[in-house]
Formats: structure tokens, sequence, C-alpha cells
């Protein structure tokens, strides 16, 4: 069951650009403390796409040992677009991760019929549940509200990390009827409260590095029916997570967080540039609201 605030951890830098495993190890257990239900490794946040192999298994190792000391889930980022290598993958998955966030098959277009025997041909071959990540702006690939509840009906596939780039009629028929045993969270930051309203059980997002505590306040809002209190605290976090957004993920959060004393260095791997000074400080605002 995939309920509330997950947090898909940046990868820190220290100032001559190695990973720094301390400062993530504090920064997962800041979260944590915070409120966050579990932790993502290894997502586009972590700048998985810019480390090295090594650097991937030291990122790993130290999220296996945070969520294993905490009790909390650990899902870890796989990626792949096609079928035979992302098998490979799920395979070779350490011990401690409860799930594993798989995207929609990027860049080749397949048909919906190639997504839906892609994603059973990983169910079957996977040691752990799948979470699928559904983010069409980043794979160019539309699934339907039909094929995710299609899918959904598979034993090993727990849930969609929903990032559609709004809230589509798709979200909308998706969340009226789901598949039992398989669960949305939201995933574009600045549309978690109207998702959340809708009926996802959560979210996996970046912004909550930041206000850890009030993502995780608006997930219980609308759980528990608090309406009013529920939507005020929505508007206010769709401002944060725009600002946040306001370059591309996860440069500002880093900027953020180094500002605030979290981590040592706002360097991120190019082709990512550091965000600018005026997106830093629009966000600094917007986290006092
Ligand atoms: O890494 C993730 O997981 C997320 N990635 C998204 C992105 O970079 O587009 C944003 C989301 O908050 C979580």
């Amino acid at each position: 069951m995939l309920r509330g605030i997950y947090v898909p951890l940046i990868t820190p830098f220290t100032i001559d650009d190695r990973v720094d495993l301390d400062t993530a190890e504090k920064l997962a257990h800041h979260v944590l403390d915070q409120g966050a239900s579990g932790l993502v490794g290894l997502g586009t946040t972590g700048e998985v796409a810019m480390l090295s192999d090594e650097e991937r298994a030291a990122v790993i190792e130290t999220c296996v040992r945070v969520a294993g000391e905490r009790n909390v889930p650990l899902i870890l980022g796989v990626s792949g677009n096609d079928t035979r290598s992302t098998v490979a993958a799920l395979r070779a998955l350490p011990d401690g991760a409860a799930a594993a966030l798989v995207p929609v098959p990027y860049f080749l277009r397949p048909s919906e019929r190639g997504v839906i025997a892609h994603f059973e041909a990983l169910a079957e071959a996977s040691p752990v549940p799948l979470v699928i990540y559904h983010i069409p702006y980043r794979t160019g690939q539309q699934v339907s509200a039909a094929t995710l509840r299609h899918l959904g009906a598979h034993p090993m596939i727990a849930g969609v990390k929903y990032a559609a780039g709004s809230v589509d009629e798709d979200a909308v028929n998706l969340l009226a009827d789901l598949p039992t045993g398989f669960d949305v969270l939201g995933g574009d930051d600045a549309f978690i409260s109207p998702m959340l309203a809708l009926g996802a059980s959560g979210g996996i997002l970046a912004s909550a590095h930041l206000a850890t505590d009030q993502y995780v306040a608006l997930v219980d809002a609308w759980r528990s029916g608090e309406a009013a209190r529920a939507r005020s605290l929505g508007h206010r976090l769709a401002k944060l997570s725009a600002a946040l957004f306001a370059e591309p993920n996860p440069t500002v959060i880093k900027g953020v967080l180094h500002q605030q004393g979290l981590i040592a260095s706002r360097e991120v791997r190019l082709p990512l540039l550091p965000a600018g000074a005026q997106s830093i400080a629009q966000a600094m605002l917007a986290i006092t609201g």
C-alpha cells in the first residue's frame, strides 16, 4: 500500500564533485523526521543519469541503510526503455527495496499494447512490486486510464506515479475506479492537492525536501476530509512547488538546501546548470509563504 509523501532524494555533491554520502544520509533522516512515509532512491531528482555505476551503488547502499534503520519503504528508480535490460536491472535490485519505480518506455514510442506487454513482462520477472512512472512529457508515450487500470490488476503492479503535467481526463477516470491494491501517487508537484482531492493516496514529490511536514499535513488533511484546510495549504504549497520548479529539477531545490545549510554545495552535473540566485531567492520567499 503506497500512502503519504515519498521524497525522491537529491544526490548532494561535494565542492570537488564527489557524491556526498554523509549529507545524503542526513538529508534522508531529516525528511523522515519531518513525517515522510518513505524514500525514493535514484529518481530523476537524484540526477541518476549523471551518476556512475559505482556512485549509484553507493547511493543505493545509503538509502537501504536509512530505510532499514527507520523501517520505512524504499522505492528504487529503475530506468531502461527496453524490456530485456529492464528485467535484468530489476533482477539485480538489492535486498531492502520495497518497490521499483519504472518509467513507461521512453523515446521509442511503442503502442499501448506494447506498453502493456512490457510491464506485464517486468511484473512477471520482478522480485519486488512495480510502481509505473507515467510522465508523458518526458517519455513521449501516452498511456490511458484504461491501460493503467488493466496493468493495475496485476498483483505485482502496486501503483502509478502519475505525472501527466496536468490533472487530465485520464487522471479523473483512473481515480474514479481503481483496481484493488493499486494506488496513485501524484508526481506533478504543483498538482498534488487536486490529485489528493480526487483520491490519490500520496505523492512522490521533489518539493517535499522543503516543508516536508506541510506536504505531509496536506495528505492528512485531504484524507481526513478537512477540505478547507487542505485547500488553503494546497494553494500555498503549489506556489512553493512552482518556485522550486522555476528552473530544471533539482537545481533550485539544491540551491535552497544549500542556502539553508543542509548540503555543502548546490552543484549539479551537466547538462544541468546551477539555478540562478533570483530563482533561489524566490523559492526561499515561497517557503516562508
Ligand atoms: O525524481 C523524481 O521522482 C521526481 N522527478 C520529477 C521530475 O524531475 O520531473 C519531479 C517529481 O517531484 C519527482
